[in-house]
Formats: C-alpha cells, sequence, structure tokens
C-alpha cells in the first residue's frame, strides 16, 4: 500500500506567470482513441442552453486574490461537459466505490453519478461496488439505475457500505480488468483518494482505457485546494443541536459547564463553524490550537472567570485537540485502524474529568457539568439542501470528465467554479485551520477565550504566514514538477 508520486504531471505555462496544472487524458497514454459528439447535444433539456459545452481552453485560477504585478499562478482545467467524447454510450461500463468515514451527501452523489450517466450519457450499465476497496476484490456488486437509486439522497450513510483498509491494488486493477469496467468513480476522503491515485496509476501501466475519477468525501474538510467538501454543511447544521442542547444544560443550573465533542481528527473545521454559526460557544478547542490547563492565561482560569461572570459555559471540543496533553497524562496506545489513521483517545471525556477534578479540588465553586459527544450523529445524517445541490454539481462535473477522456482527477470546487485537480494536488497535504487567519481571530472575538499562545508563538505563526503570503511565486523543482509555495500554507478565509 502507498500512493505513489504522479510520475506524468502534465505542466502548461502561459505569458504572464500563468500555469495549467493539467488532469491525465487517456491520450496520455492510449494514441488515436476515436471520439463521439456528446449525446447531450441531443438532449431537449440542453440544447436550449446557450454555450453548454465547456470550451476546452477554460481553466480556473487557485489564486484569485492578486495583486497589480504578481505572476498568474496555478490554474486547473474547468469541469464540465465537453464537444466530443470518448466512449460510446453503449460501450460504457462504469462502477461506484465508496470508502472511509461516513458523510452527509455520499448517496447523493452515488444518485447523481448512476442518473447522470443515465440521463445524460445515455450509458446503461452502473455497478455499485460493495464495501469500499476491498469490495473490488472481496464482495458481489450491486447494479445501479436510477430506479433503485432513486430515493437514497434521502438517507443517511451510503448504500453501498464502506470500509478502511484493505487496499490491494493489483487486486483491484484485476477485477476492474475481468469485469470490463471502464469508468471508476471512487468517492472518498485523504486516504481515499491516495488509494485512487495508486489504482490509476496501475491502470495507466496496463494501458487500459479505462477512466479513474475522485469525488473527494471528508466531514473534516480537510481535503486541500478545494473550496470545501460536501457534506460540511450539514454536520456544521446538525452540530448546532448538540451545542444547543449543552447551552440549555448549562443555562439551567448553577455553574453549568457543557462539553460538546465533535468530530475533526487534524482539523477543526466543524468545531469552529459550528461555534461561530452558534455563538452560544464560549471556548472552541481544536488540533492546530495547542491549549493548556493550568495557571496564567489557561483553560481552567478561563472557565472559573466565565462562570463568575455568567453562571454557566459551553465549550466545544474537536476530537483531535489537546492530544498531546491527553498522551502525557494517560499512556498512549498507537493503536491504528485498519487504514493506519492513528485511533484517538476520546478527549471529550477526558477533559471532562479534568474539568470536575479541577473544581473538585480547588473547592471554588460546585460546577454541573454535561458532557455530548454527537459525533456519530453529525455525519450519520442525510445531507441537507444545499449540499445535495453541491453533490449534483460534484456527481455530474465527475460523469463530464470521465466522458470527456480526463482520468487521474480529483473533482471540485476552486473559488466557486468546479474543476479537475491531478490527484498529487490533494494528496500532497491536509487542509487545516490556520489559526493566525482572520477567521480564527473572528472565532476569538465571538468567544472571547484566551489564545493559548504566547508571544513567541504569534510570532513564529505570523512568520510562517509571511511566508505563504510572498508566495504568489511559483518554482519549478527538478523533476519539473510545479511547486506552489503558497500551497503549503492552505487558510479557508474564503469559507
Ligand atoms: N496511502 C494509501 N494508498 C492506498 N490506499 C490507501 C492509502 N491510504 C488509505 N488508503 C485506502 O483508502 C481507503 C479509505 O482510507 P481511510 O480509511 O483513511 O479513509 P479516508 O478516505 O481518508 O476517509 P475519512 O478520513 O474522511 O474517513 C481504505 O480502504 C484504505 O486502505
Ligand atoms: O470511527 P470511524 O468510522 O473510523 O471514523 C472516525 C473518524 O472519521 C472521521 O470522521 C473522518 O471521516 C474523523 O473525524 C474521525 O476520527
Ligand atoms: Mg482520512
Amino acid at each position: 500500500m502507498g500512493a505513489s508520486a504522479n510520475s506524468n504531471t502534465k505542466i502548461v505555462t502561459g505569458s504572464a506567470g500563468y500555469v495549467l496544472e493539467d488532469v491525465p487524458h487517456l491520450t496520455d497514454y492510449i494514441p488515436d482513441l476515436p471520439t463521439y459528439p456528446n449525446p447531450l447535444q441531443d438532449n431537449p433539456a440542453y440544447s436550449v442552453v446557450k454555450q453548454y459545452f465547456v470550451n476546452v481552453d477554460d481553466t480556473v485560477a487557485q489564486k484569485i486574490v492578486v495583486h497589480k504585478s504578481s505572476p498568474r499562478g496555478i490554474h486547473f482545467r474547468r469541469a464540465g461537459p465537453r464537444q466530443r467524447v470518448y466512449f460510446e454510450s453503449d460501450d460504457v461500463h462504469a462502477c461506484i466505490v465508496t470508502c472511509g468515514g461516513l458523510c452527509p451527501g455520499v448517496n447523493t452523489v452515488i444518485r447523481e453519478i448512476v442518473c447522470g450517466l443515465y440521463h445524460m450519457y445515455g450509458v446503461k450499465k452502473v455497478l455499485g461496488i460493495d464495501g469500499g476497496y476491498k469490495g473490488f476484490y472481496a464482495r458481489n456488486t450491486v447494479t445501479l439505475t436510477p430506479k433503485t437509486v432513486n430515493d437514497i439522497h434521502k438517507r443517511g450513510g451510503t448504500i453501498l457500505g464502506t470500509s478502511r483498509g484493505g487496499h490491494d491494488t493489483s487486486k483491484i486493477a484485476d477485477s476492474i480488468q475481468d469485469r470490463g469496467i471502464n469508468q471508476v468513480y471512487i468517492i472518498g476522503g485523504d486516504g481515499t483518494q491516495k488509494g485512487a491515485s495508486v489504482i490509476f496509476e496501475e491502470i495507466r501501466r496496463r494501458g487500459l482505457k479505462v477512466v479513474v475519477a475522485g469525488i473527494p468525501k471528508t466531514i473534516d474538510n480537510d481535503i486541500p485546494v478545494i473550496d470545501k467538501s460536501f457534506g460540511f454543511d450539514s454536520a456544521v447544521e446538525e452540530a448546532q443541536r448538540a451545542i444547543n442542547a449543552a447551552h440549555v444544560e448549562a443555562g439551567s443550573i448553577e455553574n453549568g459547564i457543557g462539553v460538546v465533542k465533535l468530530m475533526g481528527r487534524y482539523s477543526g473545521f466543524i468545531a469552529m463553524h459550528a461555534t461561530l454559526a452558534s455563538r452560544d460557544v464560549d471556548c472552541c478547542l481544536i488540533p492546530e490550537s495547542p491549549f493548556y490547563l493550568e495557571g496564567e492565561g489557561g483553560l481552567f482560569e478561563f472557565i472559573e472567570k466565565r462562570l463568575r461572570e455568567n453562571g454557566h459555559m459551553v465549550i466545544v471540543i474537536a476530537e483531535g485537540a489537546g492530544q498531546e496533553l491527553l498522551s502525557e497524562s494517560i499512556q498512549s496506545t498507537d493503536k491504528e485502524d485498519a487504514s493506519g489513521n492513528k485511533l484517538l483517545q476520546d478527549v471529550g471525556l477526558w477533559i471532562s474529568q479534568k474539568i470536575k477534578d479541577y473544581f473538585a479540588k480547588q473547592n471554588k465553586m460546585a460546577i454541573n457539568l454535561k458532557y455530548i459527544d454527537p459525533t456519530y450523529m453529525i455525519r450519520a445524517i442525510p445531507s441537507n439542501a444545499s449540499d445535495n445541490v453541491y453533490c449534483t454539481l460534484l456527481a455530474q462535473s465527475a460523469v463530464h470528465g470521465a466522458m470527456a477522456g480526463y482520468t487521474g482527477f480529483t473533482v471540485g470546487p476552486v473559488n466557486g467554479r468546479h474543476s479537475y485537480i491531478p490527484f498529487y494536488r490533494v494528496n500532497e497535504k491536509r487542509n487545516k485551520v490556520v489559526i493566525t487567519d482572520r477567521m480564527w481571530a473572528r472565532l476569538l472575538s465571538s468567544t472571547n477565550q484566551p489564545s493559548f499562545l504566547s508571544a513567541k508563538d504569534i510570532l513564529e505563526d505570523k512568520k510562517d504566514e509571511e511566508n505563504c503570503t510572498e508566495l504568489l511565486a511559483n518554482d519549478h523543482s527538478s523533476d519539473g514538477r510545479l511547486i506552489n509555495k503558497e500551497s503549503n500554507c492552505i487558510s479557508h478565509t474564503a469559507l
């Protein structure tokens, strides 16, 4: 197992520092493939649309805030239907697989891939792979039709089942080849996209006319480059219910403290956005912002102050926050799940106990703490209306890209425009909350919690940020791959 670096990056440069980081195409390794007119041109729903087909040269800028003299920077190929396609409808044999943890909207993406293939391109053969990557070689498949997927967007989870681990590249490629599959749609998070990249490399090595398209799924919103991942809004909305409950509980009793644990293994986006949306949260703790408990400027001091001022408070904590503190006080187990992700200790339980112990020992005030853990509840729901629309665009963009012969790509919005992004771009790092960014400052000014940063920390973080902002300058590495220094520090002010 292990994602290999994409060896054949396609970089196109233009004047004024324009750079296109293109995605692979079937014709890169299978020359002289025939093309066909896009069946959409005869579709009554689309024939009235002025300029329905995307211009072949359309690209989307990664950086939209630019200065007079700055280079134009990296661009990605714009997603959407092309005038010519590389598959005849009757020849397409597509499959869909879902991997990793659940996320609101997975069923909507499945539905819209199936319906998009059927209704836009007249494709009738779509298979569902049961139970994630291992399903390719260890399970039966399910036939998917618009009828069988008609209502699935109203349900949480994934009708195909999912799993962690079990990525055996050659067995998966054998299964694709043996079944005669020629379009593979892979829905999943960072691990899944790495797996998709390796499958694509193997398919290309075998010279198969098979397209591999990734649809990024992660409730943690930790996939880089794209504006935001689907299901994130739904999860943040659902988290409000838990925060409301914590607030009601805490507010109804003397010195009430509500602690809510939310998902976010390495990235605290759900906690940050749920806090900002709610305005009932007094303190939000995320993995990117280390905190400490005791002494001046510490969490205990803040809790005490808030209880004296308001009589109650709500703390939101992301599951990956404070893990370093936890491993100091509880023996770390270093256990991993089947995909190799570290299994985290329950920080919500731990911090609740620590707070209780502190107030009991100090004998300062009697507190009433209620711990709410809605982690799985926020990701097991169906997607909300706006996520449903977003999922539809993602699915349709993936289908258009596959029909047009693009492969080895992840689809997603970049500055609001759906784009085809090469796998290596989404696999090279993880999207994180930048705590010296304006969004985190907004949160701090809304909660008035301590930043837990020393002056030295702030200086160091600012320096990192400055390095990042210089960056409109892009370099090429010795292997010809473009390095965008800026993308080492993705921030999500735009979110
Ligand atoms: N580096 C890798 N190379 C190949 N396959 C991988 C790699 N990392 C993970 N996978 C496979 O991808 C699948 C999903 O990975 P993982 O369980 O980490 O979830 P994920 O896609 O990151 O989703 P999430 O983190 O949002 O739950 C698993 O089947 C795993 O074996
Ligand atoms: O318990 P599971 O299914 O492995 O999933 C838990 C993990 O999944 C995630 O939601 C990512 O999908 C993380 O936030 C969380 O740690
Ligand atoms: Mg992951």
